[in-house]
């Protein structure tokens, strides 16, 4: 496959609110082209309304994102989004999924792809038969398929049984690695977030909270470096639970010394 190289994304002031409901607060964050950031907190912390600004499908109340520096307004062919749920085209066999994704609509291109999810041996079924983690393989060669220059992903392990999921992080860590795209996860997962990302940005009622950079040699493995990190920003989400009244300043302030 050709190299894609990965996008500047910036979140300038980022705001967003549902009628009389802030949901984000003034969100600033900067990506380099090729990072790869880890968005976690807890549910309803307003990680899903920041992607999808970022991606276009809806738009900050106030500030603004810029991909290479332009002002994003809307969908962007550069930026592929994965979701929870593979969205397949069910009267599509599997090829013809993936074949939806490629610019040009080259079967060769859907094919390679294809086979770098390893599943160039199931390129003529109907997605029906595919097990879940099948299909988020083949919504991976869909988005992959455009080359996209920022791929954005929405917990798009959620569903997948545990040993699945380590096989996804693997591959989306390999795709990554060769192709250099930048990527946005959203997710759940702290474990995940150590795992893949260059840096790990908790977000706590719709501010960022901590912005960790994981120092990590890959590919990564885990050792005591690996479960530091973890615990690092598990406490950090612990922390504000246990004292409730401490400001993010505090918060912060308990681990300038250990980042
Ligand atoms: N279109 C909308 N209209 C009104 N409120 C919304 C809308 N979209 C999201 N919200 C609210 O914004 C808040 C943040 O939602 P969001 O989906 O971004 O959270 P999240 O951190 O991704 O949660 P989860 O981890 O459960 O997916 C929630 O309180 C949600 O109800």
């Amino acid at each position: 496959m050709a190299d894609t190289k990965g996008i500047r994304l910036q979140v300038k002031q980022a705001a967003k609110q549902f009628g009389q409901k802030h949901v984000l607060h003034e969100i600033e964050l900067d990506a380099e082209p090729g990072e790869f950031i880890a968005i976690v907190g807890r549910s309803g912390c307003g990680k899903s309304t920041l992607l999808r600004l970022i991606a276009g499908l809806d738009k900050p109340s106030s500030g603004q994102i810029e991909v290479d520096g332009q002002q994003v307004k809307g969908i962007n062919s550069d930026t592929r989004v994965l979701f929870q749920d593979a969205r397949l085209l069910p009267w599509n066999r599997v090829l013809a999924n993936v074949q939806v994704g490629v610019r040009d609509g080259s079967r060769a291109r859907a094919e390679q792809v294809l086979a770098q999810v390893g599943l160039a041996d199931r390129s003529n079924e109907w997605p029906g038969v595919l097990s879940g983690g099948q299909r988020q393989r083949v919504a991976l060669a869909r988005a992959l398929a455009g080359q996209p220059r920022l791929l954005l992903l929405d917990e798009p392990l959620g569903a997948l049984d545990a040993l699945t999921r380590i096989e996804m992080q693997q591959l989306i860590e390999r795709l990554w690695f060769h192709q250099r795209f930048t990527a946005l996860l959203v997710t759940h997962d702290v474990s995940e977030a150590v795992q893949l990302a260059d840096r790990v940005i908790l977000i706590e009622e719709g501010r960022i909270a901590l912005d960790v950079k994981i120092t990590l040699p890959r590919p990564r493995v885990r050792d005591s470096g690996f479960a530091y990190f973890e615990q690092l920003i598990l406490d950090r989400i612990l922390v504000k639970e246990q004292h409730p009244g401490l400001t993010d300043v505090a918060a912060n302030n308990k681990y300038a010394f250990s980042i």
